[in-house]
């Protein structure tokens, strides 16, 4: 995935499709996301990776513009999000988000908010049932599939779309390894079809074997970006080094500081 050139979608720009300057999230007076300051390229994979509660998902969120910061602008080609930039965006949660209707309605409904004509709806849907492998459970009820195919189905709605760029908090935080990989060929699919990839997780075998850019977020700040490969061979910051060994724990405050230290 590294190596290969992926030709961008005519309309992609060269500078940052999406940046953050500044951006903070204070709540009951604790900074949960704190002055962060960062670029996301277009047509690349960014893995945001952290400790549990260093804020990912907070950030994720505010990318997407799901939260407003307390501070500081997140913009989209260089201009503050709006309506339209939010409707070139998608959204993958750890827990798919599905309609109570069949599979195939769940992809229908998707493609009818986005206004397409009824030819192109029907095509696109099955084009998408069939990259995630879902063609024969089309008429199932979306609630009895597996977790597994539930987040196939998340992933196959949102690729229909063809958003620019698409957001995945922990997509396979509760999947097996078969399901996993599932999800992770159609990430793949995405990025090789030119959609700009934000990836939330704690795997850093995920973010070895998607991620092109890294952000390495330590209570609520940016630690460490850069190339994903370089941090994750050689992080310089003390925060992504002790994680990566396996030894920063952010659940309790008294672990964070005495296990950041001994590390140190
Ligand atoms: N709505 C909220 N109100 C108050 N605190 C919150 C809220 N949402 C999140 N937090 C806190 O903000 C911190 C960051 O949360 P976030 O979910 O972004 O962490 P994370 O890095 O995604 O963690 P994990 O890997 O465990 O999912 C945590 O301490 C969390 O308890």
């Amino acid at each position: 995935m590294h190596d290969r050139v992926i030709p961008l979608p005519a309309g992609i720009c060269d500078g940052p499709l999406l940046q953050a300057r500044g951006v903070s999230l204070t709540l009951d007076g604790k900074a949960l996301v704190d002055g962060v300051d960062l670029s996301i390229r277009p047509g690349r994979c960014t893995v945001i990776l952290g400790a549990n509660g260093a804020g990912k998902s907070l950030l994720l969120r505010l990318l997407h513009g799901l939260v407003r910061p307390s501070a500081g602008q997140v913009l989209w080609r260089g201009r503050p999000l709006d309506r339209a930039a939010r409707r070139a965006q998608a959204m993958v949660f750890q827990r798919p988000v599905l309609l109570r209707r069949s599979v195939i309605a769940n992809l229908r409904f998707a493609l009818g908010v986005q206004g397409l004509p009824r030819a192109e709806r029907r095509a696109r849907a099955e084009e998408a049932l069939a990259q995630a492998r879902l063609t024969d459970l089309a008429q199932r009820p979306a609630r009895v599939l597996s977790g597994g195919e539930q987040q196939r189905l998340a992933m196959a709605r949102a690729l229909a779309c063809r958003p620019e760029i698409l957001f995945l908090d922990e997509p396979t935080a509760s999947l097996d390894p078969g399901s996993t990989h599932a999800v992770e060929e159609l990430i793949r699919l995405a990025r090789q079809r030119g959609t700009t990839i934000v990836l939330v997780t704690h795997d850093a075998g995920q973010a070895r074997r998607l991620g092109d850019d890294l952000v390495f977020l330590h209570r609520g700040r940016v630690a460490e970006t850069g190339a994903a490969r370089q941090i994750l061979e050689a992080p310089r910051s003390d925060a992504a080094r002790a994680w990566l060994a396996g030894r920063l724990h952010l659940d309790s405050p008294n672990e964070q500081q005495s296990d950041l230290t001994r590390e140190i």
